[in-house]
């Protein structure tokens, strides 16, 4: 069975993909995006070619590459790397995840496949092992986002011996809002040393409470200190403060949701606090315009959500 470092847990960024004006991958900026996420998020685990990172919009040599460039920027200052190595040809999934191996990655991840679909858990379940049998040295997560796949095999079921059919099985990243699923898998697999890894980040406090070790998202990008504060707050048993955090959070997503949220949206958010250009997305993906994120920046400032506030403090939404 594989040995991880330890236990993935904590803060892990969905990143994002970032592109050129003309839709080229703009591998430029990825050690900067590793430092700000380290010395400006205190997110020090990455989760790359995943839903955030549009991995399935890239082509197999692209998904190589992305994660290639991750791991060597990422060397010596980041924890742990997963590469989400999910995609509709087994065989090119059994590629990726030989090539994370290859390139020294800490663990792979795998949604269910999503055009022919999955029917029952056994048959997810043969998929993955075939998966991860490509790479028998790393840890193995499962990614649940029924919502996307539309495959809806509830993730309790699909934990249910999961260990005897996949030994390099090491955790769960549950993109999803039932609760009852998720805690069902806590309760059922308490004697194994799983990472639960929430995927809802306006919901992260609840999922703490269900026993999630840790939690992956596209806006640890850029709310990655404040979610931080909250996990903290949460460790220490002062839970008026983490719900203040986990409200304040959910006032600036509740605000964007509204707008209309998803990837596109994302990167430009990202753009936006960071500083480090994220660019366009790629097609089918539309660039948002430019009234979002005019709304946006007025937000995260009245929220204190960016350095450079320039609010006077009578004008700021408390957060804490
Ligand atoms: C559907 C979706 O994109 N969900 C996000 C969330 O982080 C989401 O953006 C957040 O909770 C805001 O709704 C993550 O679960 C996705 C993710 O981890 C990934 O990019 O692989």
């Amino acid at each position: 069975m594989a040995s991880p470092k330890r236990r993935l847990q904590g803060l892990v960024a969905a990143t994002i993909t970032p592109m050129t004006e003309h839709g080229e991958i703009n591998f430029s900026v990825i050690g900067q995006y590793v430092d700000y996420l380290v010395e400006e998020q205190g997110v020090k685990n990455i989760f790359v070619n995943g839903t955030t990172g549009e991995g399935l919009s890239l082509s197999i040599s692209e998904r190589c590459r992305v994660a290639e460039e991750w791991v060597t920027r990422g060397r010596n200052k980041l924890d742990q790397i997963v590469i989400h190595v999910g995609a509709l040809s087994l065989k090119e999934s059994q590629e990726l995840a030989q090539h994370a191996a290859k390139i020294g990655a800490d663990g792979i991840a795998v949604i269910a496949p999503f055009f022919l679909k999955p029917w029952n858990k056994d048959i997810l379940v043969n998929f993955l092992k075939e998966v991860a049998a490509a790479a028998p040295a790393l840890p193995f997560y499962y990614y649940h986002i029924p919502a996307l796949t539309g495959v809806k095999i509830r993730a309790e079921e699909l934990l249910d011996g999961i260990q005897e059919k996949i030994p390099t099985f090491q955790g769960l990243k549950f993109s999803d809002t039932d609760l009852l699923d998720f805690g069902q898998c806590v309760d059922q697999n308490r004697q194994r040393q799983f990472a639960f890894l929430f995927g809802v980040d306006e919901q992260l406090l609840s999922a703490l409470v269900m026993g999630a070790t840790g939690a992956v998202g596209s806006t640890y990008n850029y709310l990655g200190k404040k979610t931080n504060q909250m996990l903290e707050a949460f460790e220490r048993k002062d839970f008026s403060s983490a719900l203040n955090y986990q409200f304040c959070i959910q006032r600036f997503i509740n605000f964007v949701v509204k707008l209309g949220f998803g990837v596109s949206q994302t990167k430009a958010i990202m753009t936006l606090v960071s500083g480090i250009p994220m660019g366009p997305p790629r097609l089918p993906l539309q660039k948002v315009s430019r009234e979002f994120t005019d709304h946006v920046e007025a937000k995260l400032k009245s929220l204190d959500f960016l350095s450079f506030t320039d609010l006077k403090d009578g004008n700021l939404e408390p957060c804490s």
